[in-house]
């Protein structure tokens, strides 16, 4: 047993991002390669127990789900001093729901929301896996700084741009593979029941596909304004009939953006689009520059 722990050797600790209900994420500089990553510790599970097979569920999810823009890129894991570490790719742009708070997602966003994340659960489901866990604490934001068109390379390198001549894109990233499971043969640990459809939480796990539909439908109509999900009772339910909240910031959306968001929740699972038929439909084809 090293007295030196390898986090502390290998990283610098810079602050913290935040804790789930597993543990505590750090942002951390790594002193050999100088950058940044999300790091985090977790205490170490009990050898056989739900939570130790919940941390290696996750540790096997990242080493099948390579590199993919649309899912949390994974680096390492250890285990020291009664501790699971996780090492990955940071965000800079915090969590999707620190972004919707306070402030919806534009229509715009709102597609662009719906695209990076179905082209990250296609990629999921096609590697045979299902993510179960998919809600806007679990979607993380990365911001780049994209030059403008319009504006010719300066002599001097980009350092000096203003936000004239570039704009911050966006990109959204799957994370927390926590609740990763085969399609095959799944071993279901549930995720949020808000964002769960009704089948799921009656153990039904014939479509499972199709539940990480119904959760991503769930958070759009959160980012989209709708505000904090019901977590059970008639309200629950009655979204889980299948039909849109009847809300001014989901009425406002556009006919083909409510059909979209609306057969994604639908009661039947099968009657959900899959994720490519998703990256398909029409609400998600861009109408060009405003
Ligand atoms: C709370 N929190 C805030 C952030 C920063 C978002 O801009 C964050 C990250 C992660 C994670 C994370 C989630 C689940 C498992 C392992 C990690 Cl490192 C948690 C994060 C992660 O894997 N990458 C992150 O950026």
């Amino acid at each position: 047993e090293s007295n030196i722990s390898r986090y502390h050797q290998e990283f610098l600790e810079m602050e913290p991002l935040g804790s789930g209900e597993f543990g505590c994420v750090y942002k951390c500089i790594n002193r050999l390669d100088g950058c940044v990553y999300a790091i985090k510790k977790s205490t170490k599970p009990v050898a056989g127990s739900v939570l130790e097979k919940t941390a290696l569920n996750e540790v096997y999810a990242h080493a099948v789900l390579g590199k993919h823009q649309h899912v949390v890129r994974y680096y390492s894991a250890w285990a020291e001093d009664n501790h699971m570490i996780i090492q990955n790719e940071y965000c800079n742009g915090g969590a999707l729901s620190d972004h919707i708070i306070n402030n919806p997602l534009s229509q715009e966003e709102l597609c662009r929301l719906i695209l990076h994340v179905a082209e990250g659960l296609r990629y999921i489901h096609s590697e045979g896996l299902v993510h179960l866990d998919i809600k806007p604490g679990n979607i993380f934001i990365s911001k780049e700084k994209k030059l403008n068109y319009s504006f010719d390379i300066a002599d001097d390198g980009f350092e000096d741009l203003d936000d004239s001549q570039c704009e911050s894109e966006v990109t959204y990233k799957i994370g927390d593979l926590g609740h990763v499971t085969s399609i095959s043969n799944p071993q279901v640990e549930e995720g949020d029941c808000r964002y769960l459809p009704k089948e799921i939480l009656q153990d039904d796990y014939s479509h499972l596909t199709k539940a990480d539909i119904f959760s991503l439908g769930m958070t759009a109509i959160e980012a989209a304004g709708f505000g904090p999900l019901p977590k059970n009772g008639d309200e629950w339910h009655e979204i889980r009939e299948g039909k849109l909240p009847d809300h001014p910031l989901i009425n406002a959306l556009g006919e083909d953006m409510r059909d979209l968001i609306a057969s994604m929740i639908d009661f039947n699972p099968v009657m959900r689009p899959n994720a490519t038929q998703i990256l398909q439909h029409r609400a998600l084809i861009p109408k060009g520059k405003k």
